[in-house]
């Protein structure tokens, strides 16, 4: 993937006045911030076109494949990534490969993309800044709503827990989609899949948005494909083993990562069943609003990753329980140390549509 200097001094001028930021030949008036990463800010912007009346049939829309991603009032996200050295300059560059791959409703797309240089360095090596388009949504992270539940003493119900996180209602779109489409799958599932099968790496809370729709349960989509890579790997030494335990360091957040990324064993075959950890571990942040590991810990404190290397899980305690027995049992399934007996993500759907049988009545 190469840089696209297209429009740099434009770009960096308007940036720079605070005003409008060009991606490619679409220009986009900045509204406000809506979040911030590690190395990134991320904007609300509006497409900014010269005759309204084509809007939608002019700028973004003769570049975006899918229509269905344009937005009816022209509004979408902005993620700004700061680029210090080619490390970083590499993983952006994975993040706009690794998000082309993927096209399926709960996964967040990647509209348009630019890469600028913006100043040399002391050293004299280029600086540069990406600027990432995606659609917006405004309703929250998934974090932010559990943390909102959670500081009002409310819980989701049973049935809205299944169903945010099976997602059913809105996978029966794909079925109007065609015959490729037809199996009902989640967006991880979809990624699982792949040939090879690619691993999100980042599944926790704060990576899904909730869009909230009229009468139906909100549509969670997967974002922040950054850490996305292919799932499956050999670790045949010890060096091969710290390697990934470094890597996983620097890109699995802490609670939500498997027990294989904080202890590789030198003899070991990682596959996209640690997902699956992360994702049991996000089914109990749904439901009580922080990782399983960081609520074992408690305010006391002590090692997340022995908590979570010993799968230490412990349950609210209480006479009245929001939650039936069968969503422990649920999460405990998917929180098991030993990769080899981990459920995939076939076996996942299989259970929860049972519950969500059971339950969503
Ligand atoms: N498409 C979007 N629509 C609405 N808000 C968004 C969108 N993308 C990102 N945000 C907001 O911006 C925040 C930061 O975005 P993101 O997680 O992609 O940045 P990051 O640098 O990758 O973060 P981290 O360092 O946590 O991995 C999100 O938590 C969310 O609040």
């Amino acid at each position: 993937m190469g840089c696209s200097f297209s429009g740099l001094n434009a770009l960096y001028d308007a940036v720079n006045g605070g005003g409008d930021v060009w991606i490619n030949e679409n220009r986009f008036k900045i509204v406000r911030q809506l979040g911030e990463g590690g190395f990134a800010y991320v904007y609300l912007v509006k497409e900014v076109v010269s005759d309204s009346s084509s809007a939608l049939a002019n700028g973004l829309a003769k570049k975006v494949k899918d229509p269905s991603h344009l937005s009816d009032d022209r509004t979408y996200a902005i993620k700004k990534v700061l680029i210090q050295n080619n490390e970083q300059l590499d993983l952006v560059r994975d993040e706009i490969r690794v998000s082309s791959l993927f096209s399926h409703p709960n996964l967040l797309p990647l509209l348009d993309h630019t890469i600028i240089s913006v100043k040399p360095t002391q050293e004299g090596s280029w600086n540069h800044e990406a600027y990432l388009l995606f659609p917006v949504h405004l309703d929250g992270t998934l974090l932010d709503n559990s943390k909102a539940m959670t500081s009002r003493k409310e819980f989701f119900s049973a049935p809205d827990v299944l169903q945010i996180f099976r997602q059913e209602e809105n996978n029966s779109k794909l079925e109007e989609l065609g015959p490729e489409n037809e199996s009902k799958e989640v967006g991880l599932k979809h990624m699982h899949n792949l040939g090879p099968p690619y691993a999100h790496n980042d599944v926790k809370p704060g990576n899904v948005l909730l869009s909230h729709r009229k009468g139906k349960c909100p549509l969670a989509i997967l974002m922040d494909f950054g850490s996305a890579r292919p799932a499956r790997k050999q670790i045949r030494s010890r060096s091969e083993a710290l390697q990934l335990q470094e890597w996983a360091s620097e890109h699995c957040s802490a609670p939500f990562r498997a027990p294989e990324l904080w202890d590789c064993p030198s003899d070991a075959d990682i596959d996209e069943r640690t997902d699956i950890w992360s994702l049991g571990c996000t089914l109990f942040a749904i439901m009580y609003g922080v990782s399983p590991f960081e609520y074992a810990l408690g305010e006391s404190g002590g090692s997340l990753q022995l908590a979570i290397i010993n799968a230490q899980i412990k349950w609210p305690a209480g006479p009245k329980q929001p939650y039936p027995e069968e969503f422990h049992h649920f999460v405990t399934w998917m929180l098991q140390p030993q990769p080899a007996l981990r459920p995939c993500i076939d076996d996942i759907i299989y259970h929860v549509d049972k519950l969500v049988t059971k339950f969503s009545q």
